[in-house]
């Protein structure tokens, strides 16, 4: 698709040092998000079971998941392309056309100029995009930061977020009137008021990239770049987004301003914890490589589990030691807890769900998995067995 004409996009990826670069590779894939929707999972299986798919190689690397996310298109000013492309020739000839390449970083989905960013140096990228019920995504996402030393309780994050958004006119919550009619009445009234929002939210209601226009990462306080082009938004939301990163609607409409809908394939979390070889072989036809090549799933080791039951694939959600697997719920009755805020949270993700559903639906992903619906509940992971070993 011709590059959309943005002050946060055009310039800039235009000019990325990775756009220009003849040693970009080849076939370049990117599994964009959501963070905390099981990326690091398929990222690894995708990686260490098949022999055509790359990841990055560092000699040294500085984080954990520092081979899956290279956080090179969601940063300002942009990290060191020359790193970027190495890491990818230390891994394999990145000019070799039966190989993918893959960059799995969550934090790109929710960032508008990712996007365009990405669509000017890989116009042919493959996009793996992982849904997970935006509720659990969020207090999974907050348990990770509770996990790192993070101070405020989940009600408090998830309130501030909620009152910065509303009070920039920008929750995507429809007015509680037009939400209770379209829930509870399916009658004609509803669908013609469904129009009317629509209506609403074409016109009034702004877009997801005119409220969170950039959201680089790393740029402080810095409001323009080199060029004088970009302003950065990150003082007025905050980039953890514990909400925002759960409104995948918009998200996924703005990506697919630069990207055709072939490009996209749309999993769902809540299935791959169901099916993880299913969505793992989907994933890798989708990357134009032979399922048949995919190695068996790799025997974990139990010393690296909290549970020593299931199957081994299921037990590679309680490996230890790795931010990007499952961490423990700190707070062990955090649902409980946090009930309120939970509940809030469903009400509020009410509409931009409804729209997500309808967006699936056109892009017909329900024939490809996809259940149309997200769990009511999230797992309930408070005070049972599996957290016994809480560390
Ligand atoms: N196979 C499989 N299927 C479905 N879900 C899985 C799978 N493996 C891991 N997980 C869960 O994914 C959560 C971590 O997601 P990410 O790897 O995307 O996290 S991160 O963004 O890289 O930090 C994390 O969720 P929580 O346990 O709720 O925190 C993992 O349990």
């Amino acid at each position: 698709k011709p590059l959309q004409q943005d002050r946060c996009c055009l310039k800039d990826s235009a000019k990325t040092p990775v756009a220009l670069s003849p040693r970009k590779p080849k076939n370049m894939a990117f599994i964009i998000g959501a963070q905390k929707s099981g990326t690091t999972f398929l990222f690894d299986e995708l990686v260490k079971r098949h022999p055509h798919i790359k990841s990055r190689e560092i000699k040294e690397p500085g984080r954990i998941n520092d081979e899956k996310e290279a956080h090179y298109f969601n940063m300002l000013p942009l990290p060191n392309a020359e790193r970027y492309i190495q890491a990818f020739e230390n891994a394999a000839n990145t000019q070799n056309t039966t190989l993918t390449f893959i960059d799995g970083t969550p934090d790109y989905m929710h960032t508008p100029s990712a996007a365009c960013r990405i669509a000017g140096a890989f116009p042919e990228a493959k996009l793996i995009v992982l849904l997970r019920d935006p509720v659990a995504r969020a207090l999974s996402h907050w348990n990770m930061f509770r996990v790192f030393g993070g101070k405020k309780g989940f009600e408090e994050e998830v309130g501030d977020e909620l009152a910065m958004m509303r009070k920039k006119g920008c929750s995507f919550e429809l007015p509680p009137t037009l939400a209770g009619s379209i829930s509870s009445s399916p009658s004609a009234d509803a669908v013609e008021l469904a129009n009317e929002v629509q209506w609403k939210r074409d016109k009034r209601i702004p877009s997801y990239n005119a409220c969170f226009r950039c959201t680089f990462g790393r740029c402080g306080t810095l409001k323009r770049s080199e060029e004088g082009s970009v302003s950065c938004v990150l003082d007025e939301f905050p980039l953890l987004g514990y909400v925002r990163r759960g409104l995948y609607a918009y998200q996924l409409e703005w990506w697919m301003k630069f990207f055709s809908e072939d490009q996209f394939l749309i999993l769902n979390q809540e299935q791959m914890e169901k099916d993880p070889e299913f969505v793992i072989k989907k994933a890798i036809t989708f990357l134009g490589q032979d399922p048949n090549l995919l190695a068996p799933p790799e025997d974990l080791d139990a010393s690296n589990l909290i549970s020593g039951r299931g199957s081994s694939v299921v037990k590679g959600f309680h490996k230890k030691n790795a931010s990007g697997w499952s961490l423990p719920m700190r707070d062990k009755n955090a649902t409980q807890v946090y009930a309120r805020a939970i509940e809030d949270l469903y009400r509020y993700f009410a509409h931009p769900n409804q729209e997500l559903y309808a967006l699936l639906k056109t892009l017909k992903v329900a024939a490809n998995g996809w259940t149309g619906e997200f769990p009511k509940e999230p797992k309930n992971k408070s005070g049972t067995e599996d957290n016994d070993e809480d560390e």
